[in-house]
């Protein structure tokens, strides 16, 4: 078990480069199974544990797949097998993405339920919604879920009771090869649907009206390998627009694309931090006290739940009383308790947490509790009197690069401690005493 530590009090200054999306790299490598010829390149890649694991599980089906230096390549001419295992799946919910892909290409999957995990029980049933619209007969049983077509998939129209990304993904992907035309309505219309579709296009397939809430896709016989960016991960900018926000800081946040931040920077304005945006990235600027604001999650062009918590964060710090209403998951609310135990003051009520700001937060020994909460347990102990110990920190290396070297570097007083330090116990030491380890 690896910690970070974090002592509160410091300003940030400079510049952070944001990676390649998560979100959008997760279904792009998925993707990349429906490519029979040719090689895909993904640039931007970021070397997250997600990502490794999305790529152990296309290994595992036999497809050729390397990734060095943020490139990925994959060929998958040949695939050995239509099943993903429990053990590769159980690790991260996104690996259900293959599915679509290869009951596409091979006609046939069989992959282990992904199960719910600390932010809602997330049901697939959506998705199998849309294959059974296909033509593709499902089981359900000891733990995976199998499905099978005979021939084709066969273009369909899809209504998705929610606007699921993960099952837009999915029904898109397998679209791409069935025969005629798939209608998705109510699709999800967030930017990574859009980069998938990109992706997708140019391996040859016809999509259109990614981005809006019907997404068309005319099958082909057939798709290629190809090259393509993934686009900046907008979860990412926004935690560190927040680093900024929340410690009163001067910070450029490169490569971050505003479009697709719309609501963080709105409300980031109305709280009164200085928000910039130029061709390459967005400067932000922030001089404490801020304002209150009240927070309601959207699916895009909504404010992102996956912003909630570190927004939370920020809040707790602004001047009055601010109300978060989480719409997207139900259990979102997980981080709460340890920024209790940091000395915020938020009531729960169902799905709105109110806000008492102004909060004199004080270190503590808290525990991410998943992703983002564990996000914005550092960016609270950025500003907390004291020492803030966190656990649970495999979380946050599913979706961020670093960010404990990332946020020293910009002057922060944070470091991790591996788990062969934190096995030896280290006694009371000094900051930044211990070696510090790129986090
Ligand atoms: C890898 C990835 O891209 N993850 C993102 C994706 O997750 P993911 O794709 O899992 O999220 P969904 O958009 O599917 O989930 C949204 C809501 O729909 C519900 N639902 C979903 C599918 C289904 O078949 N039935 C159903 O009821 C879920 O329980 C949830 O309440 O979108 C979420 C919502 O923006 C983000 O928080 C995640 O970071
Ligand atoms: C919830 C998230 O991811 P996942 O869907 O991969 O769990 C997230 O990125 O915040």
């Amino acid at each position: 078990m690896s910690k970070i530590i974090v002592r509160g009090g410091r300003k940030l200054a400079g510049k952070v480069k944001i990676n390649g999306a998560k979100n959008a790299v997760l279904p792009i490598i998925a993707a990349s199974i429906l490519g029979s010829e040719g090689e895909s390149i993904i640039y931007d890649a970021p070397p997250l544990d997600d990502v490794f694991v999305i790529n152990q599980v296309l290994e595992s089906l036999g497809i050729e797949i390397e990734f060095k230096n943020e490139v990925i390549r994959v060929r998958a001419h040949k695939i050995n097998t239509c099943e993903a295992s429990y053990e590769l799946v159980r690790k991260m919910r996104a690996s259900f993405l293959v599915m679509g892909p290869l009951l596409a290409r091979l006609g046939q999957a069989r992959i282990s339920l992904p199960g719910g995990c600390a932010i809602g029980t997330r049901p697939i049933d959506q998705h199998l919604k849309g294959f059974e619209a296909m033509g593709a007969e499902i089981d359900l049983g000891q733990g995976y879920i199998e499905a099978r077509v005979k021939g084709r998939l066969k273009g369909a129209k899809i209504y998705l009771d929610v606007a699921s990304v993960g099952a837009t993904e999915n029904i898109m992907m397998a679209a791409t090869l069935a025969e005629g035309t798939t209608i998705i309505e109510n699709a999800a219309k967030e930017p990574e649907i859009v980069d998938l579709a990109n992706y997708l296009n140019a391996m040859g397939a016809v999509v259109r009206g990614a981005g809006t809430g019907v997404i068309r896709i005319e099958g082909v016989e057939k798709l290629c390998g190809v090259s393509h960016t993934v686009i900046p991960d907008r979860v990412e900018a926004g935690t560190y627009m927040i680093a900024a926000a929340i410690t009163g800081s001067n910070l450029y946040i490169e490569n971050a694309i505003g479009d697709h931040l719309r609501p963080v920077i709105s409300k980031l304005q109305e709280m009164g931090v200085s928000v910039d945006e130029d061709e390459n990235g967005i400067r932000v600027i922030a001089d404490r006290p801020l304002r209150a604001v009240d927070v309601k999650t959207l699916p895009y062009p909504g404010f992102p739940t996956d912003m909630q918590s570190q927004m939370m964060a920020l809040l707790m710090v602004a001047d009055g009383t601010s109300l978060v209403t989480e719409t997207v998951f139900e259990n979102r609310f997980m981080h709460v308790d340890e920024f209790t135990n940091m000395n915020a003051q938020i009531k729960v009520d169902g799905r709105t947490a109110v806000i008492s700001g102004n909060s004199r937060l004080k270190g503590a020994k808290v525990c991410a509790t998943d992703l983002r909460a564990g996000a914005a347990l550092i960016l609270a102990a950025l500003v907390a009197d004291g020492e803030t110990e966190i656990t649970g920190t495999h979380h946050i290396d599913r979706g961020y690069v670093n960010i404990a070297a990332v946020l020293r570097q910009l002057g922060a007083d944070i470091y991790r401690l591996t788990p062969q330090e934190v096995e030896q116990e280290l006694p009371e030491v000094g900051f930044f005493t211990a070696q510090p380890t790129l986090a």
